[in-house]
C-alpha cells in the first residue's frame, strides 16, 4: 500500500480531491490529508502561476512528510478582468477564504459588463511530487460565464457565480450541480484525470 498526502487546507476542496481520486478506483493507494500528518511550516503561495503554487504546496508537503504529495492550486480567471482574480482568487476581497466577500466583490466589479463579455474559466493546476523529488504538473480548465447573482449552495468558493458552458449544466450554476456532475466537468476533475496514470504507477511502485 502506498500512502499519498493531499496537501490542502480547504476542507471542501480536499473533499473533491478525495472524491475524484477515489472514483478513479486506483487500488493500493491510501489517501491522507494534512490533518493526518504532523504539522509543518507552509510556505506562502506567492507564485506567478497556478502551476508554481501547486508545486510550492506539493514540494513542501513531500519534503516535510517524506510522502508522495498531491496539491491543487486553482481559481477563476475572468476574461473581462484580463484573467483576474487568477492566483489571487482565494483572497480577492483581501481576506483569505472569505467566499461571501470574494463573490460580492467580483459581482460588483462585473456589474457593468454586458452578457456577451462575461466569459470566464475555472483553472486547476495539480502537482504530484514524489519522494525522489520528481514531479508531474497538470492543468484542467472549465469554461463558462459569470452570473449576475449567486445561485445554489453546493460546492464552494465561486461556484454560485459560475455558469458552465457544458450542455449538461444548461441553466444551472456549478453550485447547482451534484457532486458527480461537477467532478465530471470541472477543472479539478480534468486535471486529476490527467494524473491518474501517474497515480496508478505510484500505487504499483514499492516505494
Ligand atoms: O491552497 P489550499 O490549502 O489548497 O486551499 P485554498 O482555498 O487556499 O485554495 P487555492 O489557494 O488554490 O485558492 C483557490 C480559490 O479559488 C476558488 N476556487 C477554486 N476551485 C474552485 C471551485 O471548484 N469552485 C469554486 N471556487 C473555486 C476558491 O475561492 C478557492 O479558495
Ligand atoms: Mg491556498
Amino acid at each position: 500500500m502506498t500512502t499519498i498526502l493531499l496537501a490542502s487546507r480547504n476542507a471542501k476542496k480536499l473533499k473533491e480531491l478525495r472524491r475524484v481520486v477515489a472514483a478513479a478506483g486506483i487500488t493500493g493507494l491510501e489517501v491522507v490529508g494534512l490533518d493526518d500528518v504532523p504539522g509543518y511550516t507552509e510556505l506562502p503561495e506567492d507564485g506567478a502561476t497556478f502551476e508554481d503554487n501547486a508545486l510550492i504546496k506539493a514540494r513542501t508537503g513531500a519534503a516535510a512528510t517524506g510522502l508522495p504529495t498531491l496539491a491543487d492550486d486553482s481559481g477563476i480567471s475572468v476574461d473581462a478582468l484580463n484573467g483576474m482574480p487568477g492566483v489571487l482568487s482565494a483572497r480577492w476581497s483581501g481576506t483569505h477564504g472569505d467566499d461571501a466577500a470574494n463573490n460580492a466583490l467580483l459581482l460588483a466589479q462585473l456589474s457593468d459588463v454586458p452578457d456577451d463579455r462575461r466569459g470566464a474559466a475555472f483553472v486547476s493546476a495539480c502537482a504530484l511530487v514524489r519522494p525522489d523529488g520528481t514531479d508531474t504538473v497538470v492543468r484542467g480548465e472549465w469554461r463558462g460565464t459569470m452570473a449576475r447573482e449567486a445561485h445554489g449552495t453546493n460546492g464552494f468558493g465561486y461556484d454560485p457565480l459560475f455558469l458552465p458552458a457544458d450542455d449538461l449544466a444548461a441553466g444551472r450554476s456549478s453550485a447547482e450541480l451534484s457532486a458527480e456532475e461537477k467532478d465530471a466537468l470541472s477543472h479539478r476533475g480534468k486535471a486529476l484525470a490527467a494524473l491518474v496514470p501517474d497515480l496508478r504507477a505510484l500505487a504499483n511502485s514499492t516505494g
